[in-house]
């Protein structure tokens, strides 16, 4: 358990240097919420000596300053509260902001591998939720986790000044609530834990199947998915309700021994009056300094199980952002060679997934300066998998890709995307106008580089059709645009940077005939020019190409032009046929 608590320690450790810059102000927020709290801890002393002052004695000339006394801490304690609430607000806010910049950025720079691991609701939980609730601990839980231990120390002080025979009843309270409190921390935490991965495990079923959408509704899986999400919210539930019962549980000890302790004082101090070695106005300050004890004793167990609550979705938030960047520009990166050629080779490349899959098992191949390659292989051979080494989206795990010689591990990451265009085989868009969607990969692109890039895509013409023109927002949450149109955008996209290599992942796949013979063309003159290796998933891909490369076993088992390759590879013959119709490939091999 203690180990449990260094760790809890360690985790909230780390926030620090996100609330260091705003230091000056929470020490103004701690000070204040520590002055308020003495304040209230002076108005039972007041009374003290109100009641065994004017009271007792029936003297009133003192009466007024002592009433003033208490009117003055009374305001200064709420005055000191507004003043925590307004100076907490900006910095619990800009840390919150912060660490979700930070996250932001991690995610963009982690490699690939790390997002086909996470499920993205789970991340976005990271990012909201979690944050939420680090906010929250940083604005009131750390604050008075440390002003209330505080002032619980200060008020029993107080007690014992008044009585020491008063603090000892009170301490029997105060013990077994520390006991308890101890125990309940460990537990607390493990449940928290739970409920917030069970939250992200949600946010993924409703991501997706929003997502999803049309797939679902298409087949009718709508009821399916529904029952899933009840599944998994009743899970949540569950464990909510449990969190709320050990909560209750706590709570319930916590009411009930100060008010214990509360009883067992005015016993032992009613004894004292009377055998008068206790004044009348000492019990009732007693009395009333324990009752002001009772919200920052009740509010520990809350308060530490927001520590713990913030301390697991830390933990959680420090999972992404410790996950290793695999994919950085060297420290020295060799420059990129002048004049470019876009000589692209794959020397013995080997690539392995994480869960040791190996699916390269030492590709090797040559793509001469200027030539147009399309890559064939069985469903699941590893193309999509080799044409994603090139950008480095993945690092090859044995073997080397070089571009005019220079290793593309030895390139800056920023020439190497500079120098290779891609494209896939799902036309991704974002919420965005047309040329921020074409123009992504060139900071500060011009409008006529991209207007350059459509037109080379064929898209020129259908964009200027838009609304707005280039400036019609896509996307999500803009205008639906059909197939083809997101393939001839995706194309522009990978040209407008004059890439001098082209990786591509089919975009020709997953079109009708009609769209199929649009980005067809715009494909062709695409290719013109740069160095490209295109993924076929179809002939018509494969006809545009000089050369055609077969991946079968993790290696390249053939090579030659479409034609060649046609009349002397049963293999090759075998794989186009499963990819288009058998007759179109008898015709062909029958022309
Ligand atoms: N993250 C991963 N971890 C382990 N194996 C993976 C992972 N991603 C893909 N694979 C496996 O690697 C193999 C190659 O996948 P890849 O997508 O490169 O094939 P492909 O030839 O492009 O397939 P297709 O023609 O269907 O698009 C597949 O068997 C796939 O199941």
């Amino acid at each position: 358990m203690s180990d449990q608590r260094n760790s809890t320690i360690r985790t909230l450790r780390r926030l620090w240097p996100y609330v260091r810059p705003h230091r000056a102000r929470m020490a103004v927020v701690l000070s204040a919420t520590m002055l308020a709290m003495l304040c209230g801890l002076g108005i039972p002393l007041l009374t003290q000596r109100i009641v065994d002052g004017p009271i007792q004695h029936k003297e009133t000339a003192a009466l007024p300053w002592l009433i003033i006394g208490v009117l003055v801490l009374g305001i200064g304690e709420a005055v000191l509260f507004y003043i925590r609430r307004k100076v907490v607000a900006r910095p619990a806010a800009q840390v919150e902001a912060r660490m979700r910049l930070d996250l932001y950025q991690r995610l963009q720079r982690l490699p690939v591998a790390f997002h086909d691991r996470w499920q993205s609701g789970q991340l976005l939980s990271r990012g909201t939720n979690d944050l939420t609730t680090v906010r929250r601990f940083v604005a009131f839980g750390m604050i008075f986790l440390l002003v209330n231990s505080l002032v619980v120390v200060v008020g029993m002080g107080i007690i014992a000044s008044l009585s020491p025979a008063l603090l000892v009843v009170s301490l029997c309270g105060a013990l077994p609530l520390i006991v308890i409190s101890y125990l309940f921390e460990a537990k607390f935490k493990v449940i928290a834990r739970r409920a917030q991965d069970q939250a992200g495990d949600l946010t993924t079923i409703v991501e997706e199947s929003v997502l999803g959408i049309r797939v679902l509704k298409a087949f009718g899986r709508g009821p399916e998915l529904t029952n899933r999400f009840l599944a998994q919210a009743r899970e949540l539930r569950s464990t909510e309700l449990n969190k709320i019962s050990i909560l209750a549980a706590l709570w319930s000890v916590l009411i009930v021994l100060p008010e214990l302790s509360i009883a067992g004082m005015l016993g032992v101090g009613a004894i004292g009056i009377v055998n008068g070695s206790m004044t009348v106005g000492t019990l009732v300050a007693a009395v009333a300094v324990s009752a002001y004890l009772r919200w920052p004793i009740d509010s520990i167990g809350w308060l530490l199980a927001e520590t713990n609550m913030s301390a697991a979705a830390l933990e959680r938030y420090w999972e992404v952002i410790d996950s290793p960047v695999t994919i950085t520009s060297p420290a020295s990166p060799v420059p990129l060679p002048v004049p470019l050629r876009g000589h692209v080779r794959f020397e013995g490349v080997r690539f392995a997934f994480e869960d040791g899959n190996e699916v390269l098992k030492g590709v090797d191949l040559d793509l001469r300066p200027g030539e147009t390659v399309a890559l064939v292989g069985a469903t699941g051979s590893g193309k999509t998998t080799l044409t994603a080494l090139v950008p480095r989206l993945a690092d090859v795990t044995g073997g080397r890709i070089t571009i005019d010689g220079v290793d593309v591990r030895d390139l800056s990451l920023e020439d190497l995307r500079t120098v290779v265009g891609t494209a896939f085989e799902e036309p991704v868009l974002f919420s965005a106008s047309v040329t921020e969607n074409v123009g992504l990969g060139v900071p500060d692109v011009s409008e006529s580089a991209v207007r350059e890039a459509l037109r080379v895509a064929r898209a020129e013409e259908f964009v200027d059709a838009l609304p707005w023109g280039l400036a019609t927002r896509i996307g999500e949450q803009g205008l639906s645009l059909s197939g083809g149109q997101r393939q001839r955008l995706a194309l522009a996209r990978a040209v407008v940077g004059r890439p001098a290599v082209l990786v591509l992942d089919d975009p020709l796949s997953a079109l009708d005939v009609h769209t199929e013979a649009e980005v067809e063309a715009a494909l062709r003159r695409v290719l013109r020019g740069v160095t490209a290796l295109v993924v076929a998933h179809r002939s018509s891909t494969v006809q545009l190409a000089d050369r055609v490369a077969m991946l079968v076993d993790g290696k390249i088992t053939a090579i030659g032009s479409h034609r060649k390759l046609l009349e002397d590879n049963e293999e090759y013959r075998r794989l186009l046929s499963s990819m288009d119709s058998e007759e179109i490939v008898e015709e062909e091999v029958a022309s």
